[in-house]
């Protein structure tokens, strides 16, 4: 077997995670969410404004995963780094956006997950598409990255004058968000997505995605609900979307999530936090060549 120039793979890996935030926001109907046919229980932004963050983000999605393959030090180290070029990458997504947030938590995960995968395949690379193994090693890797994040980054909370939505739910309830995935592992991708699409890899993969949503909605601790709705309205959501879950097929799934993207809009609820780890997944599955 042939190994392509390192570079080629850092654009190659670089250009599945751009695909996965596009096939992420093309995704239609989505409960709650922007997509193709509404703004779902947003009124700030649209379809375009995910096309024109994804356009800002896209020269950064390169840099993590090269800094990654470059990087030399502990895995700690090079959460710094990335975590750094993170913030420069949230400034252009916030100035392409005109200050709405549409992917704060999606760049913040590529950040950790692509460098995390440039690491990996430095340490003796390997050609794509990745076998699970592979996957595993670099969910490992993303974990000792983010080893003490949520100590770290809570430490001083009660001293801050304005506080995330994250900071206040991690006060109020000690829910850890997206910091406390990221330090787990990514479980919710590990033991939740990725096993769930290497099981349907053979079915369409619209209708695959688009349950894919509903499973990590029924599971995932979504701090976008929980800050909209409080505990309660999260609660009903997971109950709900397991019914769904229960209830559909391939003939009437998205006639169910049509019906349901009604009902989120009404209660002004939206699962950023699913819709953020299922573009992760997806850029996962294209690496494994899943679809
Ligand atoms: C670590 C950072 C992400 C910063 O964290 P921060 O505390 O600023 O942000 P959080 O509030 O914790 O939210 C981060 C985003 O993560 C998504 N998310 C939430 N729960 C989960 C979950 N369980 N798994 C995965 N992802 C999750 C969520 O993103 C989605 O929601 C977006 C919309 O969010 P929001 O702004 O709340 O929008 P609205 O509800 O519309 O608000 P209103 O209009 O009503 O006001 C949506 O687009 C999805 O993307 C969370 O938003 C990272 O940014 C970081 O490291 N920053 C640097 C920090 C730093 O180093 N500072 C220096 C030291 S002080
Ligand atoms: N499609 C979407 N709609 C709203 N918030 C999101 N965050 C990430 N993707 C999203």
């Amino acid at each position: 077997m042939t190994l392509k120039p390192i570079n080629e793979l850092l654009v190659e890996i670089a250009g599945q995670a751009e695909r996965a935030l596009l096939y992420e926001v093309a995704l239609t109907p989505k409960p709650g969410l922007v997509d193709r046919n509404n703004s779902g229980a947003h009124s700030d932004m649209d379809f375009f404004t995910f096309l024109d963050s994804i356009v800002s983000l896209s020269p950064y999605l390169y840099q993590y995963v090269k800094l990654g393959a470059e990087h030399e030090g502990t895995p700690k180290e090079l959460f710094h780094k990335v975590r750094s070029m993170g913030i420069h990458a949230e400034k252009a997504m916030l100035a392409a956006t005109k200050n709405i947030n549409t992917h704060k938590g999606a760049n913040f995960s590529f950040a950790v997950l692509l460098g995390a995968t440039g690491a990996y395949i430095s340490s003796g690379q390997r050609p794509l598409p990745f076998s699970e193994e592979d996957i595993q090693g670099i969910l490992a890797y993303a974990k000792a990255m983010s080893h003490g994040l949520v100590t770290n980054d809570f430490a001083d909370l009660a001293a801050k004058s304005s506080l995330t939505y994250g900071e206040k739910l991690y006060l109020s309830y000690g829910i850890t968000g997206i910091r406390g995935e990221a330090e787990a592992g990514y479980p919710a991708l590990g033991q939740l997505i990725m096993p769930f699409f290497r099981a349907n890899k053979d079915r369409p993969m619209e209708l695959v995605l688009l349950e894919a949503l509903l499973l990590l909605m029924s599971q995932v601790e979504d701090g976008n609900i929980i800050h909209r709705g409080g505990i309660d309205a999260w609660r009903t959501i997971k109950t709900e979307t397991k019914q769904l879950l229960q209830d559909s097929h391939e003939g009437n799934l998205k006639e169910l999530m049509y019906s349901y993207d009604l009902v989120l809009i009404e209660r002004h609820l939206s699962p950023g936090g699913a819709a953020d780890l299922l573009s992760l997944g997806i850029f996962f599955a294209k690496l494994e060549n899943l679809f």
